[in-house]
């Protein structure tokens, strides 16, 4: 049977646990409150982050970074991105030598712009063939209600990355695989910077032409980041781009596009950041992206928009004049 840890009992960690489960994986559940994990086990449901869903059986939950690694095929890492570099260097020395590391996270490390993958590589000190991604559509409550889904499974190593398809594959979840990480890294970071632009747009009191039209340059600029730094344009169609764009952008379910209302509506960064329980990575990851974006010369004028309203206080109705008069340009 195949075992897998994951890393991370939140509302994704919680619920990707499930599919694993769901899909005969053996798993271990580790969160950093020992407290959580024994509610997990006896009441089977983690009723901070999935109120209301009865876990599977096949999950264990346990506060022990060595028990939960102990002999697993996979170690699946979902907490806050910029928490990843402290926690993984704790638990890279548990892991199996044949392990393959799953990223869930979609944010990019503030001060080095790497993406999660380059950082596993680097503190974990494994080879990029033994690194992978999983990114979708896959708002966390939908898919704990096992409604159908879908997600790509990216590693630069094929075999690993069908091999983790078919650990994760279910009647109601459906990965596809890739070899293109860069794509599908950049898809899930930057769709949390563009869900932040049309939360904020939304709660302006702005319609859907408003949000169809910051998706499709939200795209654009997705793309033109991704081109530059090697990634495939096909990914950015896909449904790590395009997919996860459209639901995340159109959800009130989405943590960054319920923070950016908040802050449409008018709330300080401090008053958004108290209501928002979960990670919204998109806060902290607009301005790595826009790091990644100037080493690579690259124009992503909504991340830049996104910024200066979020973390340089400027009023969005004025953030919002100045991206509309920017000078015209043939669309690409
Ligand atoms: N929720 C979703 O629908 C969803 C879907 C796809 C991807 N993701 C991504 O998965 C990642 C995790 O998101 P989530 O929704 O599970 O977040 P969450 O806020 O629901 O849970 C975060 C988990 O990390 C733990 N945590 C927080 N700080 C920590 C620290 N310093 N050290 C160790 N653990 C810490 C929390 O206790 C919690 O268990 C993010 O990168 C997010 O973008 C989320
Ligand atoms: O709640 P969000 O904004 O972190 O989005 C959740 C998922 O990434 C959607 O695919």
């Amino acid at each position: 049977m195949t075992r897998v840890a994951v890393f991370g009992n939140g509302s994704w960690g919680t619920a990707f646990a499930m599919v694993l489960a769901d899909a005969g994986c053996e798993v271990s559940l580790w969160g950093r409150n020992a407290a959580r994990a024994e509610v997990v086990n006896a009441t089977r449901s983690n009723p901070d982050y999935l109120p209301g869903v009865r876990l599977p059986d096949g999950i264990t939950a346990t506060a022990d970074a060595a028990e939960a690694a102990a002999g697993v095929d996979f170690a699946v890492l979902c907490i806050p991105s910029q928490t990843l570099r402290e926690n993984l260097s704790g638990w890279k020395d548990l892991l199996p030598a044949d392990s393959v590391l799953v990223s869930l996270m979609k944010g990019v490390e503030l001060g080095t712009a790497k993406r999660m993958s380059e950082v596993i590589a680097e503190v974990a000190k494994v080879p990029e063939e033994r690194v992978a991604v999983l990114s979708g559509p896959n708002l966390s409550k939908e898919i704990a209600a096992r409604h159908p889904a879908a997600a790509v499974v990216a590693c630069r190593d094929e075999e690993a990355a069908v091999r983790f398809q078919a650990a994760c594959h279910t009647p109601y979840f459906r990965p596809y695989t890739t070899t293109d990480v860069v794509g599908v890294e950049l898809g899930g970071a930057v769709k949390n910077v563009i869900a932040l632009a049309v939360g904020i747009t939304n709660g302006m009191g702005m319609g859907d032409n408003t949000k169809a039209s910051l998706i499709t340059r939200g795209l654009a600029e997705t793309t033109r980041l991704g081109l530059a730094m090697g990634a495939d344009a096909h990914t950015f169609a896909g449904l790590a781009g395009m997919g996860d764009l459209v639901a995340t952008c159109s959800s009130p379910l989405s943590r960054n596009n319920t923070f950016g209302t908040n802050l449409g509506r008018g709330m300080t960064l401090q008053e958004a950041v108290a209501a928002t329980k979960q990670t919204a990575e998109g806060v902290k990851s607009c301005e790595s992206v826009l790091d990644l974006a100037r080493r690579h010369g690259v124009e992503m004028p909504i991340t830049e928009t996104v910024v200066s309203i979020v973390h340089e206080g400027k009023p969005p109705l004025v953030a919002v004049k100045e991206l509309m008069s920017r000078s015209a340009k043939p669309e690409r």
